[in-house]
């Protein structure tokens, strides 16, 4: 077997909705949506080994955490784990006042009943009962025609509202899903929850909430949207029912379905964190909230922290988010390559300069620090890096801010060193390079020891300093208009090395009484090579004299 050359022998095309005057693709999305969290079912359903009581315990205080209202808390006819889980939530009293919570049943009496039992002294429970409509279910797992099949929902509309009545000192409400809604007629999906609403009853107070699941993304996001906008307009008593959206994401398409199925006319969002889910997953909320936040709209989502929201999510589901999970992932915020390391690095000292709230930096969508995250790993040096990259680096790392023209000199040392390691630079390993080739460490050849520096009579400097060779101390000294052309004048009169300072520059390290400086020197040797030193001391002058000698000593 293998991919065929016209696979439209065996996959058809879907079909468009007839919608001409669909009003869709011109809205924006302007305010958060309700957000339903399927973590625990849907999510949990879709695992290796479902959550044990632990886990979904860990997974409900999570999503409390975060701000979801709405919860759905697993399927408790699916067995005793289940069932007990639910059952403690509301005995030991740990649904928060303003938190709802959600189970699943297929539309079976025995299962519809167990559902209740779970819930029973709840103050507020969502009961959610589907059964697929759509044609290949309805011929393939039911064999059943349409009508028998609005029964299966009519019928389990009725169970809904009896059992509702055994346990009347929980305020109910009730969820109905015409399962794979997507691919079934959309004038059928109508059909089936009118006769649920026939049953229930809701209210403009009390409303029905309708699920209108994608339970296999089968199309482009845009039909799925259609379909939603024909649904709204065309269900009689829409003011009766608050429309929620459950995509999958076989087609790698349920956010984006999700998100066009709001600007469709719908309310409500389901959903689990990073996506998890049945198959291909479920429309992720971490994304569509963060969407929503990078619109400027507040998405009633607090991800402030996170690296701990990823933390307790892989732990209770025992499977890794992707490092590039969209606003979550390990590297969504890092840049290893040169000409986008470069942006970053100018973007965020544009930002320092604006001094302003907007955020405006090339290739970071939004702020990490607003999830929790620091800046130091915006910024990671590999062989495909820049200038920009090492030099942020050495910034963040040891508060160096090396002028352009050395990072130009120092870029090929790294390039070198990432070529020859064939991995990832630490910061360590370019720290290392750093001091090696501009000749940090002692000893080296000229080791300032002690200096002091006088004014003479006629504004010049005298640098009367020692300075050790090979191991002696010698005094040396030599006349100059500042300090630097005094240190100059004393290597060229008292060891012969000539070296024109053709750049200089300092800054301080830090603030406080910690801040250091740093200098940085490029000169011209006498035979014309090009070289810098770098001088780093508590004292800034000293730090000036120090550079001097680190070329100087360039020059052996
Ligand atoms: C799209 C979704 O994600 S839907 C949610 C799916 N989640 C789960 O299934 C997780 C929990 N489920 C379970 O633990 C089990 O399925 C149980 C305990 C609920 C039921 O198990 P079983 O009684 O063995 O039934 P099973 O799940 O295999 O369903 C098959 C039967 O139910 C019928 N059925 C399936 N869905 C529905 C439905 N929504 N409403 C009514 N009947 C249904 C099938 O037609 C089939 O009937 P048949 O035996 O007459 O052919
Ligand atoms: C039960 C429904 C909502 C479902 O999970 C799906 O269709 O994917």
């Amino acid at each position: 077997m293998a991919m065929l050359k016209n696979p439209g022998i065996k996959y058809r095309p879907f079909p468009q909705v007839d919608l001409p005057d669909r009003q869709w693709p011109s809205r924006t999305i302007t305010k958060a949506p309700r957000w339903l969290s399927t973590d625990m079912r849907d999510g949990n359903q879709s695992l290796i080994d479902p959550m044990d009581a632990d886990k979904k315990a860990r997974f409900f205080d999570l999503l409390c955490k975060v701000g979801l209202k709405e919860i759905e808390v697993g399927f408790p006819s699916a067995g005793a784990t289940e069932y007990d889980f639910i059952r403690a939530l509301v005995d030991e009293g740990r649904i928060p006042e303003d938190v709802v919570v959600q189970v699943l049943t297929q539309s079976r009496e025995d299962l519809i009943k167990t559902s209740f039992e779970s819930l029973a002294g709840a103050k507020q429970a969502i009961v959610h009962v589907y059964n697929a409509v759509s044609p290949l279910w309805r011929t393939v797992v039911f064999g059943m025609e349409q009508s028998e099949i609005k029964e299966i929902a009519r019928r389990g509309a009725t169970f809904l509202r009896d059992q509702a009545a055994r346990f009347p000192q929980t305020d109910w409400r009730f969820e109905y899903s015409p399962e794979t809604f997507s691919t079934a007629e959309l004038d059928f999906s109508i059909a089936c929850c009118e006769a649920v609403m026939d049953v229930l009853q809701p209210t403009v107070e009390k409303p029905i909430i309708l699920n209108l699941p994608a339970t296999v993304e089968a199309s482009t996001a845009n039909i799925y949207a259609d379909q939603i906008e024909y649904f709204c307009r065309n269900l009689p008593g829409r003011d009766r029912a608050v429309i929620s959206l459950h995509t999958h994401n076989d087609r790698g398409t349920g956010v984006a379905a999700a998100e066009l199925g709001l600007m469709a006319g719908a309310d409500r969002v389901e959903g689990c964190l990073f996506g998890n889910g049945e198959r291909t997953g479920n429309c992720c909320l971490v994304t569509v909230g963060l969407n929503l936040y990078t619109q400027g709209v507040d998405p009633e989502l607090d991800f402030s922290n996170i690296d701990e929201v990823i933390q307790t999510v892989e732990y209770c589901n025992q499977l890794p988010v992707h490092p590039r999970h969209p606003y979550g992932g390990e590297l969504v915020f890092t840049a290893f390559s040169g000409s986008h390391q470069d942006a970053i690095k100018k973007g965020f000292a544009a930002q320092e300069k604006r001094n302003d709230e907007l955020w405006a930096v090339p290739y970071l969508p939004i702020d990490p620090a607003d999830l929790g995250r620091s800046y130091e790993a915006v910024i990671r040096v590999n062989s495909q890096s820049g200038k920009g990259g090492f030099a942020w680096v050495l910034e963040q790392d040891q508060g160096l801010k090396l002028p352009k023209k050395m990072q130009a000199h120092f870029s090929r040392h790294v390039q070198e060193l990432a070529d020859e390691l064939g991995r990832e630079l630490q910061a360590g390993d370019i720290w290392g390079v750093f001091r090696k080739v501009y000749r940090l460490d002692a000893p080296q050849h000229f080791q300032l020891v002690d200096y002091d520096e006088q004014r003479g009579t006629d504004g010049t400097r005298v640098f009367a300093g020692k300075i050790e060779i090979d191991g002696q101390v010698q005094s040396v000294s030599g006349r100059g208009n500042g300090l630097i052309s005094s240190v100059v004048a004393t290597l060229a009169e008292g060891f012969g090395v000539r070296l024109e300072v053709r750049d200089y520059s300092e800054h301080a390290m830090g603030s406080g009484t910690n801040a250091r400086a740093a200098a940085y020197v490029e000169c011209v040797l006498a035979d014309g090579r090009v070289v810098w030193g770098v001088g780093i001391d508590e004292d800034v002058a000293t730090a000036s004299v120090r550079a001097i000698l680190s070329a100087a000593n360039a020059g052996r």
